[in-house]
């Protein structure tokens, strides 16, 4: 929490320091009151005049307004300060997620990153606003009040210490039982995001399989084991409240009690009266007491949900990305547009097994290099070390003859045009999503986006649309189909211009015709571009200037096909379980 607290900035903290003075003449003034009904009480007992009374009487608004307009000024602040902090913590986790790598983004998880960024936020705003208030004016109010009433009678004192004591013990109770409960309650949230997201992103699967009922119980698990746990504190708040104004009202009754015992025993109006007046400002400054403690235990309640959440916000803050950004901002000359795999190991998590092993290849400017293989065999594992997305355990990656680890972050994503396999889509128009990423170049015009399109065989749909260029993608692209989304993903790639483009299962959404007028286009109109292309249709490489063979992560062949068809088995096995003998001829 404290490390949270620390990336307040100086205005932030300006804030708090001018809240303290208001809540410092807040806590005078509230203190001040029992004061005054203290003189005006022994006025109206002595006989003292109207015009007497009614000057006490104004002291005594003019604190209760004071008190209020402090109260509201703090109030201000606090939201200042809690809204300024969570702005910023907002920012900076959304910063630090942007520079992770897929590692580190595959070790929080998405929905985590996202209550993270979110809920546990909201949490921290929530204490800091209550907090500035009450845990500042709380010690101050309860200390202030005690060396008030400490000069009175011992009984009356002892009486307050009691109850004081009482609080603590419910204060103890709840901290015992429901802090535990609410370090779990952020962690139940994660997961009822993510079967909640997990749901709605595989909705058609879950109606297609009929599976509604499967998913439901998943849902109704996460969900009620959050409501459960929710339940429970909120069971234990409901007890803590009355249990706090029995604790307050056993208080006034006691001290009246003893105060009538006081008074009887007393001789003298004199003394009667000042100890009835005595009574009075005692019960009031006993109740600042109480009502402080009562602050303390809302705090109590409050920080350990808000300081779970600080923790897993620094985490994110804190986890720096793997991936650590190079200085170079350019290639060797001469070699522009040629990737080499020199020697490549890489494994997903520290000591568990490689996933790819000793890959060695070369791929010069303009060439088509293809990979083929199984499912699992590595393919994709081995584009992803191109663009940095993960780095390689072992050997190195060379992009224009310099390592990719070498490069600056941006200056690697500049020259390359990478489609995943999964054709991503942002909420916007066809235009914003083809023009998407600042490469350094000058803004896309019309006539390059058309361009683009055309290549990626996707002008043809475009053009149908009532707003060309101009119409309208929904998140995800939903209101595309696969082959849609997919072409434009490619045009989006090729439209970037990059040296390398690299396209992972791109084509699978594509029919055979198209696939094929996509790579003879692509062909002649971007030459000069170096093309990798993971593919699982052989039809789809056959014309490639190179083709890697992986099986398990190792390369068990590399060259043209024809070389592959007359002397490599596991690319026969391939071939022939796709084509026939003619059509591979
Ligand atoms: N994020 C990940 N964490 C851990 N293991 C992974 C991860 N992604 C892939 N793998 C594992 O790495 C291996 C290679 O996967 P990869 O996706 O590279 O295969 P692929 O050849 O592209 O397969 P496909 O043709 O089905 O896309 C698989 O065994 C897979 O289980």
């Amino acid at each position: 929490m404290f490390k949270v607290l620390k990336r307040m900035s100086k205005k932030e903290v300006g804030y708090v320091l001018v809240s303290l003075i208001f809540i410092v003449s807040q806590v005078y003034l509230d203190l001040k009151l029992p004061d005054y009904m203290s003189k005006i009480t022994m006025l109206i007992q002595t006989k003292g005049t109207l015009h007497e009374i009614l000057k006490e009487g104004s002291f005594m608004l003019l604190c209760a307004l004071g008190s209020l307009l402090a109260a509201v000024i703090v109030g201000f602040f606090a939201a200042r300060v809690a809204a300024g902090l969570s702005r910023k913590l907002r920012r900076d986790v959304y910063y630090q997620v942007s520079e992770y790598s897929m590692a580190e983004i595959n070790k929080f998880s998405t929905p985590s990153l996202i209550t993270r960024s979110t809920n546990d936020i909201t949490q921290v705003q929530m204490i800091v606003a209550m907090g500035l208030q009450l845990v500042i004016k709380a010690p101050i109010t309860a200390v202030w009040a005690i060396t008030k009433i400490s000069n009175k009678s011992w009984e009356w004192t002892t009486a307050t210490a009691l109850a004081v004591v009482f609080l603590l013990v419910v204060i103890g109770i709840i901290i015992t039982f429901a802090m535990p409960k609410f370090k779990i309650i952020q962690k139940l949230t994660d997961r009822l995001n993510s079967v909640t997201r997990e749901n709605l992103t595989g909705i058609r699967v879950v109606r297609a399989y009929n599976a509604e009922g499967y998913e439901t119980n998943k849902f109704e698990k996460a969900n009620d084991d959050i409501t459960k746990t929710n339940l429970f504190v909120q069971r234990m708040m409901a007890v803590m409240m009355p249990v706090m104004s029995l604790i307050s009202n056993g208080l006034t009754l006691a001290v009246y009690l003893i105060g009538a015992s006081l008074i009887e025993s007393a001789v003298g109006i004199q003394s009667r009266m000042s100890l009835f007046s005595d009574m009075v400002v005692f019960t009031s400054y006993a109740m600042q007491v109480v009502m402080a403690f009562m602050m303390l235990t809302m705090i109590f309640i409050m920080l350990p949900r808000a300081s779970v959440s600080a923790k897993r916000i620094m985490e994110v803050i804190e986890t720096k990305s793997s991936i650590k950004d190079g200085t170079k901002t350019a290639g060797t000359a001469g070699v522009e547009g040629t990737i080499e795999f020199k020697d490549v190991a890489f494994g997903y998590a520290d000591g568990s097994e490689d996933v790819i092993e000793g890959v060695s290849f070369t791929a010069t400017k303009g060439q088509t290099v293809a990979f083929i293989g199984s499912t699992g065999a590595g393919k994709s594992t081995l584009i992803n070390l191109i663009p940095r997305y993960y780095d390689a355990t072992k050997g190195s990656v060379l992009v224009d003859g310099v390592d990719v680890k070498d490069y600056s972050i941006e200056t690697l994503h500049d020259k390359i045009g990478f489609n995943p396999q999964k054709p991503v889509m942002f909420n916007g128009t066809i235009r914003s999503n083809i023009s998407f990423g600042d490469t350094g170049h000058a803004p896309l015009t019309d006539e390059q986006i058309w361009q683009a399109l055309d290549i990626a065989q996707a002008s043809e749909f475009v053009k149908k649309l009532p707003d060309g260029l101009d119409s309208e993608i929904s998140q995800g692209g939903l209101n595309l189909s696969g082959g849609q989304k997919q072409r434009l993903a490619i045009a989006r790639a090729i439209a970037r211009r990059p040296e390398i483009l690299v396209f992972d299962d791109s084509f699978s959404a594509l029919d055979y015709r198209t696939d094929k007028t996509l790579r003879d286009t692509l062909t002649r109109e971007v030459k000069d571009t170096t093309k990798l292309i993971v593919a699982q249709r052989i039809g789809t490489i056959m014309d490639a200037d190179q083709i890697v063979v992986l099986d398990r992560g190792k390369v068990v062949g590399l060259g043209t096909h024809k070389e592959l068809l007359a002397n490599n088995d596991v690319y026969q096995e391939i071939a022939y379980s796709q084509l026939s003998k003619e059509e591979l001829a």
